[in-house]
C-alpha cells in the first residue's frame, strides 16, 4: 500500500545512507528515536523508504522498559479510593483526575514541604541544575517513601498507572505566588541536547507526569497545553496525568501564571526504567 504522506527528501536520504552503512531497520528506528523522532513517524518513514512492512519495525524494548496504563473513564478504584476521570484527550494523552488526593493529604503535604522550599531549578543543555527566569516558583523534593503519606501517594500512583514505584523520581512540591509561572516546556528530555546521556543514564527517558493540585488558586494557575488549546483547572485534590513519546510536541505544557492567591502542586515524573535503586 502506498502512503499519501511523503517522507522528506533529506530524511529519505539519511535513512538510505544509514541502512547502506549496515544498520538493520530496527537500529535505524533506534537512531531516529534518539534523534528525537516520534516512533510512529519513524516507523512510517522507514517502512516507506526501505519498502518493508511496518510490523518488522517493532523493536524489542530495552530490558525493564515500561509504559504506563492510562487511567480509564469514568472512574478507577485505586486501593479502595475512587478516582474520577473527568476529561480525556488522546493526542497528547491527557487525563484529568478528580479526587486523586484528599483535602487532608493536600494540606499535610503543603505543611511538610513549606519549611523546605527553595528557588526552583531547571536542567540546562549540559545537564547542570540552575535557577531559571522561566520557572519562578519555589520548590522542594521528597525522597522516595520519605514520609508515610508520600509513600501512600507513590503507591497509589503506581497502582493506578501500573508502573512500579521505583520508576518514579522523588515527589516534587512547587509553590507559586501571583505572577509566578512555569513557562511552556516539555517534560521529556531532548535527545539532541548534550546533557541527554547524563540525565537519562539512570531510569532512561521520562514517559509520563502527574501534576497534583494541593489547593485551588483564587484566580489563574491552571495547567495549559498550548498546542491543543487545553487548560486544566487547578482544584484541590485533583490532578492532570499526561504521557508522551520523546519529541512529542503536543505534550508542550505550562504552569499558567497565578493571578490571585497562591498555587501548590506536587509533581511525579515517571521514567521508562527503574530510577531508584
Ligand atoms: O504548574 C503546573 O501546572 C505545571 C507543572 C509542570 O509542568 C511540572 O512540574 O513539570
Ligand atoms: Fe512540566
Amino acid at each position: 500500500m502506498k502512503h499519501f504522506h511523503k517522507t522528506r527528501p533529506e530524511l529519505r536520504e539519511w535513512i538510505l545512507n544509514v541502512s547502506r552503512a549496515g544498520h538493520a531497520p530496527v537500529d535505524v528506528m533506534r537512531l531516529m528515536k534518539e534523534a528525537g523522532y516520534d516512533v510512529h513517524q519513524s516507523r512510517r518513514a522507514i517502512s516507506e523508504v526501505l519498502n518493508i512492512p511496518m510490523s518488522a519495525l517493532i523493536a524489542a524494548p530495552a530490558k525493564g522498559t515500561k509504559r504506563p496504563r492510562h487511567p480509564t473513564a469514568p472512574r478507577m478504584d485505586v486501593a479502595g479510593r475512587q478516582v474520577h476521570v473527568t476529561t480525556c484527550v488522546e493526542a497528547p494523552v491527557v487525563r484529568v483526575l478528580q479526587g486523586l488526593l484528599s483535602d487532608e493529604e493536600c494540606a499535610q503535604l503543603i505543611e511538610t514541604a513549606r519549611p523546605r522550599l527553595a528557588r526552583s531549578l531547571t536542567v540546562d543543555e549540559s545537564g547542570r541544575h540552575q535557577t531559571d527566569e522561566r520557572r519562578s516558583s519555589n520548590g522542594m523534593f521528597f525522597r522516595i517513601g520519605e514520609t508515610p503519606l508520600v509513600k501512600t501517594i507513590e503507591e497509589r500512583i503506581a497502582k493506578m498507572l501500573d508502573i512500579p514505584v521505583n520508576h518514579g523520581e522523588g515527589l516534587q512540591i512547587l509553590h507559586y505566588l501571583p505572577g509566578q509561572e512555569y513557562e511552556p516546556h516539555y517534560d521529556w528530555f531532548d535527545p539532541t541536547q548534550p546533557g541527554f546521556a547524563a540525565v537519562t543514564e539512570r531510569g532512561g527517558q521520562r514517559i509520563a507526569s502527574v501534576v497534583m493540585y494541593l489547593n485551588t488558586p483564587e484566580e489563574g494557575g491552571g495547567t495549559g497545553f498550548p498546542n491543543v488549546n487545553l487548560t486544566v483547572t487547578a482544584i484541590t485534590g485533583s490532578a492532570v496525568y499526561f504521557a508522551y513519546e520523546t519529541g512529542e510536541e503536543a505534550s508542550l505544557h505550562a504552569g499558567l501564571p497565578v493571578i490571585k492567591g497562591e498555587k501548590w502542586i506536587a509533581t511525579k515524573w515517571l521514567r521508562e526504567r527503574p530510577y531508584q535503586r
